[in-house]
């Protein structure tokens, strides 16, 4: 069993890039860049990086120093002397503001990802965190809200209460409107008198509904911006409806806001299996070669969850499956699977590639999709309400709660096949799975002990996301004994037997980048226009044609029309198998 050391520790063993880009990376600079061209833009200057605790090295998900600028920031000024850079980022302080701090995402997952950072000496020294929503709430009524979701989840838990009180009082409320500048001006004076004077470095996680990003952007950005540090943005899905909105939406946050201080997050990239897909594919010569449409013959990427809406029907409604599921978190990791390798791991070179392999894709059409909606179901004592018994969804609602879709990837690597997606909520179970189901073996030699069916006998590698993070691969292999009989094995990684520590959260993984200013797991505007692209003209048919979704029960395996599209391509779903 192999342990892991905390990702902040110097003895971090973090996968690294090649040596070029270490060396890249590793002379640090500090940055003074000032966009002029347009007054309105937040002034973007970067003076200094985090100050780690006790010289530690901290690491972002790229495996580079924390204390190394990304070049992305866009600056070219030279590189300062060691003792410089230790003395201003000692001088520096971060503060994270997350704005919606009264709401479900915030408490479920954005506070506990600072406190999990907080704990393994992951934040800067010098650090503050402010709630801002228009709820009223005193500081200690913050703080006992957050310290109802904290716990010490990682090896270390004897300091535990320590490291919580510790975390807590640097916790902060400010109420306010979203769309005050007043308000905001008020944060800005706070956040000044925490900052004590040293140069600031700024961070804004709007967890808020997105027909306020705007609004905020605005505000914030004409008082709230650092003068002397970074400041930057995370911004929570959905980005628009289909490719107009989110065209204006973006265009709508660059007036007040540079692309590069947009951290648009999608939480997939940030789960652990899914950072492991590039470092598993480009990283074993076993699979690398494989990669095609020689020897793969469908891949399938699928997600269900186990519960309805419950509770958020408001939002889902408007939404539905395919926006809130296949359009980001399914489509990036098809992006992540089958793009080509990448010049660098830099941020920029990643997004390239996700971008030219989004644009081969063909826009998808009603032909290849199927559309479900879950209904009530009795199962003994308990019932479990259907989608339009939620108050908060319409009861004649043709919104789909699940979805199947064959999309194609129109390009030399991967012509003619067929990537399937499934996504569904009240299925039969929690999981979020990556699956590829390679091809026969040509003129196979044992095809009498697989008899008839030989497709049966393929090779299937399973990439499961959650939960029992695993990577397995099913092969074909002798049973013991003097006869000839065939069985079907897993060669199996499975992460909770290999490891012993708890694998990290995704929202930790993606607040530490950004933090770091680390962008290869966050969005750029063009990967968005191409992932719209792809969706946008079903996702109108689908509603011009008032398309009604296939009725399944609560707690089913999903519609069957899913496998007679699966079957159109020849393909079966590798989670129905039966040896999953
Ligand atoms: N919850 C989740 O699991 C996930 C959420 N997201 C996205 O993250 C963001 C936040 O999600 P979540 O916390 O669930 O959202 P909430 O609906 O809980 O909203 C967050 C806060 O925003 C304020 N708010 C809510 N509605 C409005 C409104 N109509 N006008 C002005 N302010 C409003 C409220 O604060 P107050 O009234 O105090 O101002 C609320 O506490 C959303 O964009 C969501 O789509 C993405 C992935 C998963
Ligand atoms: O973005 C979303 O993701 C969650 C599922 O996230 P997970 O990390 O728990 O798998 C989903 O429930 C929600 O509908 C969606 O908005």
């Amino acid at each position: 069993m192999a342990t892991q050391i905390s990702p902040c520790s110097s003895s971090s063993t973090t996968f690294s890039p090649s040596s070029l880009n270490r060396e890249k990376f590793s002379s640090a600079k500090l940055l003074n860049f000032s966009r002029k061209s347009s007054p309105s833009r937040w002034v973007f200057k970067v003076h200094s990086r985090l100050s780690p605790k006790n010289q530690f090295e901290l690491k972002s998900s790229n495996g580079y120093p924390l204390n190394a600028i990304s070049l992305q920031d866009g600056a070219t000024e030279k590189p300062l002397s060691k003792e410089r850079l230790s003395s201003e980022q000692s001088e520096s302080n971060l503060s994270v503001t997350v704005v919606g701090a009264s709401g479900d995402l915030a408490k479920k997952k954005i506070f506990p990802a600072l406190f999990a950072l907080f704990y393994e000496d992951c934040l800067p020294q010098n650090f503050t965190i402010f709630g801002y929503a228009r709820t009223k709430m005193s500081d200690e009524e913050l703080r006992e809200m957050i310290s109802r979701t904290l716990t010490c989840r990682i090896d270390k838990r004897e300091n535990c209460g320590d490291k919580m009180e510790e975390f807590l009082e640097r916790c902060f409320y400010q109420s306010g409107q979203y769309n005050s500048e007043e308000d905001f001006a008020e944060l800005d004076l706070k956040l000044k008198q925490k900052e004590g004077g040293k140069v600031s470095n700024r961070l804004f996680y709007l967890s808020i509904p997105p027909d306020i990003f705007v609004d905020v952007a605005r505000s914030a950005s004409g008082k709230a911006s650092s003068k002397n540090g970074w400041t930057r943005v995370i911004v929570e899905k959905p980005f628009g409806r289909d490719s107009e909105s989110s065209g204006e939406l973006t265009r709508s946050l660059k007036k007040y806001l540079a692309e590069d201080q947009i951290f648009r997050i999608d939480h997939y990239l940030g789960k652990e299996l899914v950072e492991n897909l590039s470092v598993l594919r480009f990283s074993n010569l076993v699979f690398e070669p494989l990669w095609s449409r020689n020897y793969i013959r469908n891949v399938q990427f699928i997600f269900s969850e186990d519960f309805g809406t419950e509770g958020r029907g408001g939002y889902f409604d408007n939404y539905g499956i395919i926006r809130d599921i296949m359009q980001n978190h399914l489509l990036q990791i098809l992006a992540l699977f089958a793009m080509e390798t990448p010049v660098t791991l830099d941020a920029e070179d990643v997004r390239n590639e996700k971008v030219k392999v989004l644009r081969s894709m063909r826009h998808l059409k009603l032909e290849d999709v199927v559309v479900g909606q879950y209904k009530g179901h009795k199962k003994g004592e308990k019932t479990f309400l259907g989608y339009t018994d939620d108050p908060t969804v319409p009861n004649n609602s043709l919104t789909p709660t699940f979805a199947a879709a064959a999309l194609f990837i129109d390009n030399a690597r991967w012509d003619g096949v067929p990537f399937l997606m499934k996504a569904g909520k009240a299925l039969n179970t929690r999981r979020a799975e990556i699956r590829v189901q390679f091809r026969h073996v040509p003129g196979n030699l044992y095809k009498r002990n697989f008899g008839m069916d030989l497709d049966k006998a393929t090779n299937e590698l399973v990439l499961r996301v959650q939960p029992d993070e695993a990577i397995y691969l099913k092969i074909n292999n002798k049973i013991p004994g003097l006869g000839m009989r065939f069985d079907r094995s897993d060669l199996n990684l499975l992460y909770s037997t290999r490891y012993t520590t708890e694998i990290p959260d995704a929202y930790e993984r993606l607040l530490l980048d950004a933090i770091e200013g680390e962008r290869r797991l966050f969005i750029r505007s063009d990967e968005l226009d191409a992932a719209w692209g792809i969706f946008t003209p079903l996702l109108k048919e689908l509603e011009s044609k008032k398309i009604s979704p296939e009725l399944y029960p609560y707690g089913s395996r999903g519609p069957v029309g899913a496998h007679y599209l699966a079957a159109k391509y020849d393909v079966r779903w590798g989670d129905l198998a039966g040896d999953d």
